[in-house]
């Protein structure tokens, strides 16, 4: 199978994080001859390390990554995919529809569409859609939480991996020499924070401070970080401490070291649409912030996966994780519901094996899409 997969990196790493685990797993897990066309090839450099910005093509761990300009290269026939994704909103140039709209036997054409758990997904999930003028019809393709959808990303031994790293010292202390925060071992609770920005952040920070238990506070390079180095200047050095608490500015990890920072934490807060399914994989406590979008409507899509994720939890837990969610989403002071948060954890932690246990028992993301492209492809062939 060969496929073609188009990503737009809007803003931010969402994009091009979900678009490259993808292409991965197509190409690993299934042997597929995968092109990721990507028109942002600094903002990919960040979360995978070996990309050359300058190149037209390269190839990145079995996978064609292509520099998308406007200008589109010479296609020939040989070149015609099986499968082309059209991922997150992101729009297939004029040109190359009318490509792929001249052969008699027209490649698949996928739409992978954004993140959400809201029900009316599964009534769209897999739905055609006929192009209004070229003979194409193209197919929408809904990631999600339920066997109704196209179901989350989530490669072939992963949760095993990462289960290791977190029941083991040794991996973690590997782990942390490897990022270079050799004293992370010595604290007792370690977060990691990827977030956009948080306005009143500063009592939760001094809660930390004072805290009883010593905790090593890690954020990515970003807006968090560069607004973090206003309120401290001392992190412009990388490190700032007060009292119990140590703040650590890193820059980005690649992807697979990121799942594995995400499993050597005892908190993560998370963000966008795929380092929150990251979370759910390392297997930890998670506090999500969503992307924000317009007229609040990402806070619908919270409180529906909100929704989904707490159906079965207990009653105090459902409150307390539903009341810091949303102190956290609309950027307002958290210690009340983090001190909460942190009495529950355990219990918390325990729903959440629960809900992963659900969670794996659904298809993955990647062999959904496979089956369905393959059924598709076979169904055509046969009728033409
Ligand atoms: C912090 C960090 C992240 N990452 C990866 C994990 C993810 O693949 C990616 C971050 O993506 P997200 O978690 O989705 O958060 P994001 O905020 O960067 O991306 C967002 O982009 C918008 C355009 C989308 O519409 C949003 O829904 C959202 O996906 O970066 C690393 O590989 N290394 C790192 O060190």
């Amino acid at each position: 199978m060969r496929c073609d997969l188009f990503c737009s990196v809007v803003d931010n790493f969402g994009d091009i994080g979900i678009c490259w685990r993808l292409a991965r797993q197509l190409q690993t897990e299934y042997q597929w001859q995968v092109t990721l066309w990507v028109d942002d090839l600094v903002s990919f450099q960040k979360i995978c390390h070996s990309i050359k910005p300058e190149l037209r093509l390269q190839l990145q761990q079995g996978v064609l990554v292509r520099h998308w300009t406007d200008v589109l290269p010479e296609l020939s026939d040989a070149d015609k995919p099986d499968l082309v994704i059209e991922a997150l909103a992101c729009s297939i140039p004029s040109a190359y529809l009318h490509w792929m709209a001249a052969f008699a036997d027209k490649p698949l054409w996928l739409n992978l569409e954004y993140l959400s758990a809201e029900d009316w997904v599964h009534g769209c999930h897999a739905l055609p859609s006929p192009h209004p003028q070229l003979p194409l019809q193209k197919y929408f393709f809904f990631p999600g939480f339920t066997a109704q959808t196209g179901g989350l990303l989530r490669e072939r031994g992963l949760i095993d991996r990462l289960v290791r790293i977190a029941g083991s010292t040794d991996l973690q202390q590997q782990f942390w020499q490897q990022a270079g925060l050799t004293d992370a071992m010595e604290y007792q609770q370690k977060i990691s924070l990827f977030a956009y920005s948080q306005a009143q952040i500063s009592p939760w920070l001094e809660q930390l401070a004072n805290g009883c238990q010593t905790t090593l506070l890690l954020v990515p390079k970003g807006q968090l970080a560069t607004d973090l180095t206003q309120l401290f200047s001392e992190l412009n050095t990388g490190r700032f401490d007060k009292k119990s608490l140590s703040i650590r500015v890193l820059d980005f990890m690649p992807q697979p070291m990121y799942d594995q920072l995400l499993a050597c934490c005892d908190i993560n807060f998370v963000r966008g649409e795929d380092s929150v399914i990251r979370a759910h994989w390392a297997g930890r406590v998670f506090i999500w912030q969503i992307y924000r979008q317009e007229e609040q409507a990402h806070l619908v899509k919270l409180q529906a996966f909100l929704d989904k994720y707490l159906q079965h939890a207990p009653a105090e837990q459902k409150v307390c994780l539903e009341k810091l969610h949303m102190a956290w989403n609309l950027e307002q002071d958290i210690s009340t519901e983090f001190a909460l948060f942190n009495k529950f954890r355990e219990e918390i932690q325990i729903h959440n094996k629960k809900w992963q246990e659900y969670l794996i028992q659904q298809q993955d993301l990647a062999s959904n899409l496979v089956r369905f492209a393959e059924n598709k492809l076979i169904m055509s062939r046969n009728f033409s």
